[in-house]
This record gives structure tokens, C-alpha cells and sequence, in this order.
């Protein structure tokens, strides 16, 4: 199946869904994402803080797929954010993984409160110049914080990583990156698997499309301009997530679907203004 792309503001190329490894982790981790490869995926998520990078490393290299034709993305934890320590994390990211490079590089949380993402920006302009990452970005960030980068450093994120499913729409959010031209990828698309894969109007429109409730939910992710990143540790469900590209939602389905959208939607309520991952 074709997938379609997206190019950032730098102009590497995205496919249009990729693949969350968050909890995927050795031998059934491995096999979990090789099988997602093996689908079709070509774009991987991991982080740091997940550790599984090397699970990740390992699945690729068993996949046989030319290393160039995958985009990998990794992320900073926030207690590595100084300046030094962060260059260190992204050259130990790689180590974990057995990669020379990665092709993105997202700080995982703002943290304002300890207040050190604009150096963690720094480093991670610098690793770009030093070719361990081809594109930098960022997660869970406001545009106020995006506006403190942009402003000290004159470099736009290439993607900003956030919340993003029928619950929890964004819409502000997503309306301010595409201003920037920066990508906006949703995490949790699926809400996690929470109440939101059995609403009642989403499955009312599954029914009516004659597709599944996550496939429904994907594909409005696709057409509200997002690029998800689902995580299933199953192959039935990998694939079922990916056929998303052969259907598409009238526009009044889609507008039915963001009316979903609650001030109380976060599936864990982690406010980037006040929450800190470290
Ligand atoms: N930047 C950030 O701060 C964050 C980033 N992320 C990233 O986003 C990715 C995706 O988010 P995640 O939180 O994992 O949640 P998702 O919204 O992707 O949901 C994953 C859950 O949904 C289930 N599921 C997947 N597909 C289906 C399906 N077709 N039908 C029914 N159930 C299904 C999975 O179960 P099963 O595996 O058993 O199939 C799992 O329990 C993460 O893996 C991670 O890479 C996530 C959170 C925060
Ligand atoms: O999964 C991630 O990327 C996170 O940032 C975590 O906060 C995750 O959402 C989580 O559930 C931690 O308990």
C-alpha cells in the first residue's frame, strides 16, 4: 500500500502514520516492531526514557529493511536537559540503539519549572551539526515555549509531539503549529485504548464506513492534519491501524468527530504548563 507523506520545514520526508514503541520491550518487543515493520511501518518512535532504544535497534536490524528507508525518531528525558549532559544522551541514545544517526531528535518535556529546555534546544543544534541527528524537534510543548526557541535561536522545531485523539483535539495548539509549519504528530492516538475506542458516535460513523473505531479515529487524525503514531504490541492490530490510507470521512463526519473534544479529555493529565517529566 502507498503511504502518503509529509515533508517538514526542513524538507525530510514523513510517512503520513508511524509506529509507538512506548512499553515495547525485549525478545516480545522486538517482535512486536519487527512485525510492524513487516506491515509496512517506516516510521518509529522511541525515547530515551522508554528504554527499549535497543529493542528498537535490534527489530530494525532483523527487519533486513535498508536502515535509510526507516525514519527513527528519539527523545530527551528532562533530567538530562543541560547543555553537555544532553549531548551525551543523544551520542548514548545511539549507542543503545547500534545507529549512527537518528532522524529525529524531539525534547521529550518543556519542564518550564526547572527551566532548561532552551539549552537542551542548544545541544541539540549543535548534534544536528555534528550529523547524529538529521531533523530536531519537540514534544509536549506550548507555543509559548516554542516562541522562547524560535526567538533565542532563530530554529523552528520540525515537529511538536503532543496529545492528540478524539477527546482531545487541540485545536489551538495544532492551528499555532501549522502557522510555524511544524508537523504536529498525536501521541496516544487511540486514547490509550480508554473510553474513546467505544464512544457510542464514533462507532456509530465505524459502522456507517464500515470500518473499525481505531481505524475511524486514525483516519480522522489523517484528516484533521496530524500524523499519528499508534502502539500495538499485535500484528492484527498493527495492520489494522495502518489500513487507513483506502477510505476517507465526509467532512461532516469529520467535524461530528472533533465536537467530541473536552476541556477534561487528557488521558493522564499531564499539563505541559505544570507537569515535569524527568
Ligand atoms: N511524547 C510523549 O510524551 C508521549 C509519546 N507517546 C508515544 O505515542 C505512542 C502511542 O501512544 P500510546 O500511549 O502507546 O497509546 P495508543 O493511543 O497508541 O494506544 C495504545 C493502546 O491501544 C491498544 N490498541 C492499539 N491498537 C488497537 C486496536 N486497533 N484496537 C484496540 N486496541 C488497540 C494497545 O493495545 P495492544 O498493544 O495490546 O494491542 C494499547 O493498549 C507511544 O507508544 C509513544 O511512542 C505516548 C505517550 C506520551
Ligand atoms: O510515554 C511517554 O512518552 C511519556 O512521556 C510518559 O509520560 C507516558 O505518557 C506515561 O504514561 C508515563 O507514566
Amino acid at each position: 500500500m502507498q503511504i502518503p507523506t509529509i515533508t517538514t520545514n526542513n524538507g525530510l520526508k514523513l510517512p503520513a502514520i508511524g509506529f509507538g514503541t512506548y512499553q515495547l520491550k525485549g525478545a516480545l518487543g522486538v517482535n512486536a516492531i519487527t512485525s510492524a515493520l513487516n506491515i509496512g511501518y517506516r516510521l518509529l518512535d522511541t525515547a530515551f526514557n522508554y528504554e527499549n532504544e535497543g529493542t528498537v535497534g535490534t527489530a530494525i536490524k532483523r527487519s533486513g529493511i535498508p536502515r535509510e528507508q526507516i525514519i527513527i525518531s528519539s527523545k530527551l528525558p528532562g533530567r538530562h536537559h543541560h547543555y553537555q549532559e544532553a549531548l551525551e544522551t543523544i551520542q548514548e541514545s545511539l549507542y543503545r540503539a547500534g545507529l549512527d544517526y537518528y532522524d529525529l531528535y524531539l525534547i521529550h518535556w518543556p519542564n518550564p519549572k526547572q527551566g532548561l529546555y532552551l539549552e537542551a534546544w542548544q545541544a541539540l543544534i549543535t548534534a544536528q551539526k555534528m550529523g547524529l541527528i538529521r531533523e530536531i524537534g519537540v514534544s509536549n510543548f506550548l507555543p509559548e515555549h516554542i516562541d522562547h526557541l524560535i526567538e533565542q535561536t532563530g530554529i523552528t522545531p520540525a515537529v511538536n509531539q503532543i496529545e492528540l485523539h478524539p477527546y482531545f483535539s487541540e485545536r489551538q495548539l495544532r492551528k499555532y503549529d501549522q502557522q510555524h509549519h511544524i508537523v504536529t504528530w498525536a501521541w496516544s492516538p487511540l486514547g490509550r485504548a480508554n473510553a474513546v475506542l467505544k464512544d457510542p458516535i464514533i462507532a456509530g460513523i465505524a459502522q456507517d464506513v464500515n470500518r473499525s473505531i481505531s481505524q475511524v479515529i486514525l483516519r480522522w487524525e489523517i484528516q484533521i492534519g496530524v500524523l499519528p503514531i499508534p502502539k500495538s504490541a499485535h500484528s492484527i492490530r498493527q495492520l489494522e491501524n495502518y489500513q487507513i490510507f483506502d477510505f476517507e470521512l465526509s467532512p461532516a463526519q469529520v467535524q461530528t468527530i472533533s465536537n467530541l473534544d473536552r476541556a477534561d479529555g487528557r488521558t493522564q493529565n499531564q499539563d505541559p504548563a505544570e507537569y515535569e517529566e524527568f
